[in-house]
């Protein structure tokens, strides 16, 4: 039997890329503006801009920004676009309960993500099976493993391949996908192929140069796409 392959996710940050990769045939579009955080919240304007243009032929995800610090900001027109996936990162939150009835309000169950960050120490973060178990509760679709902070260091720096394959099967058993995401290098491909998530998401590994600020290079996106298949 031909194993899975793996799905890729890559983010975008205004409707230009959301055409290019759509074109280039990735299986999810995540709209988020990275020069504001790892989930760094785009506006209303850039998300609604991407939802009519892509409509229903690719999957879409939006970031929302660290919700300790932006609930309160949240634009709730956000929240009625048609996103199969919403994700929230979760620094600084200490007792998760406000999360759990934000979800509850927003009717979130089976579209909020549970993300995690790899580096969650240094952000003040739940941990990674703390939010696997969080999201499995909330009824999250996918258990994404991301990094806080984008310093060049990649998800692998800050958690091992054994406690991946663990939350792999946090995930399994929670009834959710698994995600890898966390400045992904071309040379971490081979392992990630290993653990075989569901999905890979990535920005930087497909930008200009690598970096995630910059325009996505359709050539990284292709090779990509055939690493992985
Ligand atoms: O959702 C995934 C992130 O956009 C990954 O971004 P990154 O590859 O720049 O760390």
């Amino acid at each position: 039997m031909k194993p899975k392959t793996i799905q890729l996710l890559v983010s975008v940050q205004n409707a230009e890329e959301a055409a290019l990769v759509m074109d280039l045939g990735v299986d999810c579009i995540d709209i988020k503006n990275p020069s504001v955080g790892s989930l760094g919240r785009p506006t209303f304007e850039v998300v609604d801009e991407v939802v009519n243009l892509v409509a229903d032929k690719v999957p879409l995800s939006a970031a929302l920004g660290e919700f300790s610090e932006e609930h309160d900001t949240l634009d709730v027109r956000l929240l009625k676009l048609p996103l199969r996936y919403l994700k929230w990162g979760l620094s600084k939150l200490g007792w998760p309960m406000p999360f759990v009835n934000h979800v509850r309000e927003v009717n979130g169950f089976g579209r909020m993500i549970g993300a995690a960050y790899a580096d969650a120490k240094i952000c003040d973060a739940p941990s990674l099976p703390k939010v696997a178990c969080l999201a499995s509760r909330l009824n999250a679709p996918v258990f994404l493993i991301d990094t806080f902070q984008k310093d060049g260091r990649s998800l692998f720096a800050h958690v091992s391949v054994a406690e991946i394959e663990h939350l792999r099967e946090m995930a399994f058993w929670g009834d959710m996908e698994l995600a890898l995401a966390g400045s992904v290098k071309w040379e971490e491909l081979p392992e990630i192929k290993r653990i075989r998530p569901n999905w890979l998401a990535v920005r930087g590994l497909v930008c200009q140069e690598g970096d995630r600020r910059k325009p996505i290079d359709p050539e990284r996106v292709k090779r990509l796409k055939q690493l992985l298949n």
